[in-house]
């Protein structure tokens, strides 16, 4: 129990306290403790209670302050006034009894006084804790940063740490790779001087093979300069063959004349043959049985006639074409040749310029087969330089006009003959067709037998009433020498010579024949004048005659076949043809000029 005696009031403790001011701070314990003894517990428990109600503790006093010395102080003042508050009857027992109202003010004094150390303490506790709320929040933001940073670098850790094993599984992959291509590389040194061995030994072979082609080389030279010299022989030669050629083609006669003995036919089998014999192969004799004047007796009659050739009724096609294929190669080397058939109706003379209506690759005619023989020769020529163009022309005298075979069947066109100072003789306004595969050939010989007058007679029943002429120009030129040549080959079917009382015609039929006729016996005349060596021949008598006036007057090779029936029915006729062309045979015209430039 504190008596009111004991009771302090405020100024008397803030008197006690205000002594303290003015001790040392080692004082400050005993000076306390004797100013505590002259508080009752009223005062102290009125000192706690300022205390907290400045909310002031010593944990948050040390939590905030960093001013050791003052919190020191602080909690040695607190444990006093605690000590006193407890302790109270004691002191009131020890110590001098103060007067109430000193009392009360020392502990006034003190309690301000701790008021304002508590206030200051509270404010420096604000700020402090301003201070480090500040400081706390900027470590919490650093936190913060630092933990975003921590998680970047914490990512770029992982990103790393995946590259680095990418990495590590990357070298371990080129370490493998390495490791097989130098397994790889070890075989390929170890191959390449394998090859290069090889390589050695092949560069050895083939020094010696380039000597070896060196050689072969010297070798070629010396074959191609051979060959070079064969060539120029074989050209030589050729020109020397076409020469020699030539010659025998003089020797044996301009006009030459082969003579054709066609077969009986059909219902010409039960009639009677011809009397005929075969001496030699250019020598015949006609026999005629007569009876004597009496008719006691029968009286025979040989006629022997003699030409370069003669054919019986067994020879072939092509044994015939044989004997003439010389003349197509003469018009081939550049020279006119002409060959044609003469004969009475029915002997055999289309068949042996064509062949006949239907034909095949054995009965065909010479024209065909020279066609031919014409094709293959260029192409063998090919290799000696020579390079040939080949124009036919066909046309027809008919009633002595001249109508184009090729044309359009349009016979009102007239055609001029003109003889050329070269031996040449051109037919104006005639279709020319270039003849470059033998399928051409076969159209054009089609064309020319549709467009071809044909009249049926008592004496054949496919007698051409008008004499057929198929030309063929051959223009060769030699890449080698430039030597150029332009042959001819004239290919003439005449109509048949058959005579005006036996032929049976009338009308038309008759000027058609007498037409023939008169233009065959121009032929004989001019034949006749050549043979007699005549100053004037009359070649311009007949479009016939003066179509074939080079042929017959000294620039061409010419051949006439004269064609004769097997029956001797036809005896007279025969005769006529056969003394006809051994006039024929006997005109000696001059020597063939070969057209060249
Ligand atoms: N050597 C032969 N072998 C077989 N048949 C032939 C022979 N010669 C002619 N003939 C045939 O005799 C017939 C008359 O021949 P071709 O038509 O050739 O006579 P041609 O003299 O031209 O008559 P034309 O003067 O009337 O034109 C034809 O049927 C023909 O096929």
């Amino acid at each position: 129990m504190v008596g009111p005696s004991n009771h302090k009031t405020p100024n008397e403790t803030e008197a006690i306290l205000a002594t303290q001011d003015n001790n040392t701070s080692a004082d400050h314990a005993l000076n306390h403790s004797k100013l505590f003894s002259k508080l009752n517990v009223e005062d102290l428990e009125n000192l706690q209670s300022t205390f907290n109600s400045q909310s002031l503790n010593p944990s948050t006093f040390s939590r905030y302050t960093c001013d050791q010395a003052q919190f020191n102080d602080f909690e040695e003042l607190r444990k006093q006034i605690e000590q006193c508050t407890n302790s109270q009857p004691q002191c009131n027992d020890t110590t001098t009894p103060l007067s109430d109202d000193l009392l009360q003010e020392e502990m006034n004094k003190l309690k301000t006084k701790f008021e304002e150390q508590c206030k200051k303490y509270t404010e420096d506790i604000q700020k402090l804790t301003s201070q480090h709320e500040s400081h706390l929040d900027s470590l919490h933001k650093e936190y913060e940063n630092l933990e975003k940073e921590k998680d970047t670098i914490s990512s770029q850790l992982d990103d790393a740490q995946s590259r680095i094993h990418k990495h590590k599984q990357k070298i371990s992959n080129l370490k493998s790779t390495i490791s097989t291509q130098s397994e790889a590389l070890s075989q390929l040194q170890t191959q390449q001087s394998a090859t290069q061995q090889q390589l050695e030994e092949t560069s050895c072979t083939l020094e010696s093979k380039l000597q070896d082609i060196d050689i072969m080389n010297g070798e070629l030279s010396v074959a191609k300069s051979y060959i070079a010299e064969l060539e120029a022989k074989l050209r030589a030669e050729e020109a020397s063959r076409r020469k020699l050629h030539n010659t025998i083609q003089e020797l044996k006669g301009n006009i030459r004349v082969f003579c054709r003995m066609r077969p009986l036919l059909g219902p010409e089998q039960m009639e009677d043959p011809l009397q005929i014999n075969f001496i030699k192969e250019d020598e015949i004799e006609l026999i005629q049985s007569q009876e004597s004047a009496n008719g006691s007796k029968t009286v025979t009659k040989s006629y022997p006639f003699t030409f370069d050739k003669i054919f019986e009724p067994k020879a072939t096609q092509s044994e015939v074409f044989e004997e003439i294929s010389q003349l197509v190669q003469s018009a081939l080397d550049g020279y006119p040749v002409c060959i044609f058939a003469y004969g009475q109706t029915g002997s055999g003379k289309t068949f042996t310029m064509e062949g006949p209506d239907f034909p095949d690759s054995d009965t065909i005619g010479i024209i065909p087969r020279a066609v031919l023989q014409i094709y293959s020769t260029v192409e063998s020529l090919k290799l000696k330089g020579w390079e040939y163009v080949m124009e036919g022309q066909f046309l027809e005298i008919y009633n002595d006009t001249i109508n184009d075979l090729l044309g359009n069947g349009d016979f009102n066109k007239k055609h001029d003959i003109r003889h050329l100072p070269n031996g040449k003789t051109i037919v104006s306004d005639l279709t020319t067709v270039t003849i470059d595969s033998p399928e051409k050939m076969k159209a054009l010989m089609k064309r020319a037998g549709q467009n071809r007058a044909v009249a049926s007679t008592q004496c054949n029943d496919r007698s051409s009433r008008s004499h057929s002429v198929f030309m063929l120009k051959l223009s060769g030129k030699n890449t080698y020498s430039g030597e150029v040549s332009e042959g001819m080959l004239n290919l003439i079917d005449l109509a048949g010579s058959e005579r005006l009382s036996q032929s049976g015609s009338t009308g038309d039929r008759l000027r058609e024949t007498q037409a023939i006729n008169k233009s065959l016996s121009c032929l004989g005349d001019v034949i006749y004048s050549i043979a007699n060596n005549e100053a004037h021949v009359p070649y311009r008598n007949s479009k016939l005659t003066y179509l074939l006036q080079n042929s017959l007057g000294g620039n061409s090779k010419t051949l006439m076949f004269v064609n004769i029936s097997s029956c001797n029915a036809h005896f007279q006729e025969t005769l006529c043809s056969l003394r006809f062309a051994t006039k024929v045979n006997s005109c000696h015209i001059g020597v063939a000029k070969r057209i060249t430039k």
